[in-house]
C-alpha cells in the first residue's frame, strides 16, 4: 500500500502530539499507509512514538536536529520536500494550522505539486472536500500536478486508533543556509486556563454582543465550565472589548466544530457561520425570535440570556 506522509504536530505543554495529529493519521489512511514525520529538536520522537504508532502510524520517519529547531517553518519545509522525493509518497497530510499552511504551501513549492488547505475530507482515490464561501459551497477537488498535499482542518475528523507497527526510521537532516533566514530566539509558553483550545474542544460556548459587557462574560464561562468546554466569542463581542480577539469564531476568526456549539446573544451572521456551521449540534439563546442563527439552530431558546444561561448551568452543574 502507498505511504502517506503526515506532519506530526506537537504539544509541548502536553507533551504528545496534538489532536490534530491524531486526526490527520485517521484521515490519512484513506489514501494509503501513514507514517508520521516528526520534526523537532533531538529527543521529541521519543514521548511520542507510541501514540503516533496507535493512531495508525506504521513507520515514524524521525528528523531531529537543533537546526530545525533553531529556525522558522523553512526547515521543516526542506525536511519533508527531501522525504517526498526519497519516498514518492501517495500525498501528504499537515494539520490546518497556521505553521501547517505555512509549510504546505513551501512544500508545493519544493516538489512543484498542488496543494489543498483546510480540506475536510480526503477520499481514496485522493478527491478532498473543502468548505468555500463562507459554508455556502462544498467542493471536491483533486491535485493534478505533483504529490499532492493536503491541510486538514482541525475537527473534521474524529480521531480512530488502529494500532499500527510504528517503526522509526532516522532521516539525516542537512538544512540549507536558505532555510536559516529566520532564527527563533526565545519561546514563552502562553498562560492558558484549565478550559480546553478552542479548536480543539468538543463543546463550545461563545457569547456575542448580547452579552452586553466584559463582566458579563463570567455568564458564558459559567456555562462553558460546568460543560467542561471552550470559550468562544462573536466579533462584535470581541471588538466591543468583552473578550480577546484570540478568541472570535468566524470567518475572519478561529473555525470549530464541536459536538456542541452553544451561541448565546449571537445575531447568526455569515460571517459568524462560517467558523461555526459545522459543529455537531448547535443550540442558541437569543431575546430575538427572529434572530438568523435560528435558522441554523438545532435546538433554540427564545428568552434574555442573563435568565436562561444561569439557570442551564445552575441544572447542568447540580446534574454532574
Ligand atoms: C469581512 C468581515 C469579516 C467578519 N468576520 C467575522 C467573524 O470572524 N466572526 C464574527 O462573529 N463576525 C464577523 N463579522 C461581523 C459580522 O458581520 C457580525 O457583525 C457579527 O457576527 C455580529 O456579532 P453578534 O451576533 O455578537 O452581534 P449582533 O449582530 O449585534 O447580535 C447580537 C444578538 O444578541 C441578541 N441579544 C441582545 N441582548 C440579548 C439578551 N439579553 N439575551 C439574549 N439575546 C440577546 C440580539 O437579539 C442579537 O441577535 C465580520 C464582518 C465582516 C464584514
Amino acid at each position: 500500500m502507498a505511504e502517506v506522509l503526515v506532519l506530526a504536530e506537537l504539544n509541548p505543554a502536553a507533551g504528545g502530539p496534538r489532536k490534530s495529529t491524531l486526526e490527520a493519521l485517521t484521515a490519512a489512511r484513506a489514501l494509503g499507509e501513514p507514517a508520521a514525520v516528526v520534526i523537532g529538536a533531538p529527543g521529541t520522537a521519543a514521548g511520542i512514538k507510541d501514540t503516533l504508532a496507535e493512531y495508525g502510524a506504521a513507520k515514524v520517519y524521525v528528523a531531529e536536529s537543533d537546526d530545525v529547531d533553531a529556525y522558522l517553518v523553512a526547515p521543516k519545509a526542506e525536511v519533508l520536500a527531501q522525504l517526498v522525493a526519497e519516498r514518492s509518497p501517495a500525498g501528504v497530510v499537515i494539520p490546518s494550522s497556521p505553521e501547517g499552511k505555512e509549510i504546505a504551501g513551501r512544500l508545493a513549492i519544493k516538489t512543484g505539486s498542488g496543494f489543498l488547505t483546510d480540506v475536510t475530507e480526503i477520499a481514496a482515490d485522493g478527491t478532498a472536500t473543502q468548505v468555500a464561501f463562507a459554508g455556502a459551497t462544498i467542493v471536491h477537488s483533486q491535485v493534478t500536478v505533483g504529490t499532492p498535499i493536503y491541510t486538514l482542518r482541525g475537527n473534521s475528523v474524529t480521531p480512530e486508533p488502529a494500532p499500527a507497527a510504528g517503526t522509526e526510521e532516522t532521516v539525516q537532516v542537512a538544512v540549507s543556509e536558505a532555510a536559516k533566514q529566520t532564527r527563533v530566539l526565545d519561546r514563552v509558553v502562553e498562560q492558558k486556563s484549565n478550559r480546553p483550545e478552542l479548536t480543539e474542544a468538543a463543546i463550545v460556548v461563545s457569547g456575542g454582543r448580547g452579552v452586553a459587557s466584559a463582566e458579563n462574560f463570567s455568564v458564558i464561562e459559567g456555562l462553558a465550565d460546568s460543560l467542561g468546554g471552550a470559550v468562544g466569542a462573536s466579533r462584535a463581542a470581541v471588538d466591543s472589548g468583552f473578550y480577546p480577539h484570540s478568541f472570535q469564531v468566524g470567518q475572519t476568526g478561529k473555525t470549530v466544530s464541536p459536538q456542541l456549539y452553544i451561541a448565546v446573544g449571537i445575531s447568526g451572521a455569515i460571517q459568524h457561520r462560517a467558523g461555526m456551521q459545522t459543529s455537531k449540534t448547535i443550540v442558541a439563546v437569543n431575546k430575538d425570535p427572529e434572530a438568523p442563527i435560528f435558522e441554523l439552530a438545532d435546538f433554540g431558546v427564545v428568552g434574555d440570556l442573563n435568565t436562561v444561561v444561569p439557570a442551564a448551568t445552575e441544572q447542568i452543574s447540580a446534574r454532574k
